[in-house]
């Protein structure tokens, strides 16, 4: 069936047709707060646009609708929150039939379930070009503080919750004509390509012991990441190259496609895995904890004091830290 067939409010109307009362249908969501949670509140907000952020030739709707779930989320995950309620602001040009959009909200009601996300309205428009898909995500605090960027400090170990690369390397094979659908690692590299994991108990479990210092979602790729939490704790870094984990499809596709895996997770971005820095004294318990909860924890080097700077160790020597990231304005990768 073709959008126009139901016009704005029948598609609205439509796609929220099983939600429950009070959430869609007057001028704003009404809920009651969770109980007893009185930590600062989170908000949060992530923007996906068709051919930017996923393309229909190497995702389905229902992937889309999940992705867009788990990119907010992930937000919230790294400030060692928990995700309560989100908005959706949707445009869909012609090309979007409503099964697919049926799909679309499928893909995102999933993911919401799973992380515990009430979707709770949003707003609808007609796009010139493509799908632009938006989330707002309000979460809240368990610890005392939210866990920022800018507690990191010299002595400190930097650290990931697991392996890196999976998601530019499943673009990367996708966009070389790969098949996605294998029970291989290089199939889990696809998925995790197009349906990104929140690593939500994790950021949990840092936060409510108060074991990580400073954290981030690694998004842009961890060169860009790494920076962040340099920068805004003023503190420099030497990052070992060859402790940095890489996923084994990344490894795999590389091999075959001839490219670095190592450049996708310095640059690739989207992996969505928590950057943070913690107390070596506290190594081993962060170690134990986040394995058994199905992480599988790096520790990639050390924070420094600012004047060292920022550095990477390789196989040749000390390197200056690797620049770029993923840059929406300077062609993706700088
Ligand atoms: N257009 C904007 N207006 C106001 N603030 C913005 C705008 N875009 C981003 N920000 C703010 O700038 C900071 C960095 O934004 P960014 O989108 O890079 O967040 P991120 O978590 O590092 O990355 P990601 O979007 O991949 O989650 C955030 O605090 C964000 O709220
Ligand atoms: C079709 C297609 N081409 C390229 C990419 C890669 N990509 C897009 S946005 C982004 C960084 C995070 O974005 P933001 O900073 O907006 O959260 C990355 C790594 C993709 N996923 N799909
Ligand atoms: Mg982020």
């Amino acid at each position: 069936m073709k959008i126009a067939e139901l016009g704005e409010f029948g598609l609205i109307e439509y796609l929220t047709r099983n939600w429950s009362p009070g959430l869609v249908g007057d001028d704003a969501a009404w809920l009651p707060l969770p109980p007893g949670e009185q930590g600062p509140m989170l908000f949060t907000t992530d923007m996906m646009l068709e051919e930017v952020h996923f393309s229909r030739r190497f995702s389905s709707a229902y992937d889309i609708g999940w992705k867009a779930v788990a990119v907010n989320v992930s937000d919230i995950a790294a400030m060692g929150g928990e995700p309560w309620t989100a908005v959706i602001s949707l445009g869909a040009d012609s090309s979007w039939s409503v099964a697919e959009l049926e799909e679309l909200y499928a893909g995102m009601q999933a993911a919401a379930e799973i992380y515990g996300v009430v979707l709770a309205g949003g707003d609808t428009v007609k796009s010139r070009q493509g799908l632009i898909l938006n989330l707002a995500l309000t979460g809240w605090q368990r610890g005392p503080q939210p866990l920022g960027r800018d507690r990191a400090r010299p002595g400190q170990l930097l650290a990931v919750t697991g392996p890196l690369g999976a998601s530019a390397a499943g673009l990367a094979w996708l966009q070389a004509g790969g098949e996605g659908d294998c029970a291989t690692q290089v199939g889990e590299a696809v998925t995790l390509h197009r349906r990104p994991r929140a690593q939500l108990a994790a950021g949990r479990w840092l936060a409510e012991r108060q074991l990580a210092t400073a954290a981030n979602d690694i998004s842009d790729g961890l060169a860009r990441e790494v920076l962040e939490i340099c920068t805004a704790s003023g503190v420099g870094c030497q990052v070992e190259a060859t402790a940095i984990p890489i996923h084994a499809g990344a490894r795999s596709i590389a091999r075959t496609l001839g490219k670095d895996a190592l450049e996708w997770a310095f640059r690739g971005g989207e992996d969505f895995q928590l950057l943070f820095t913690c107390a070596e004294a506290d190594w081993h318990q962060i170690e134990t904890g986040l394995t058994a909860l199905g992480c599988q924890p790096a520790r990639i080097g050390r924070i420094t004091p600012p004047e060292q700077g920022m550095r990477l160790l390789t196989e040749k020597g000390p390197e200056p830290w690797p620049a770029g990231g993923y840059d929406h304005f300077t062609g993706g990768k700088e």
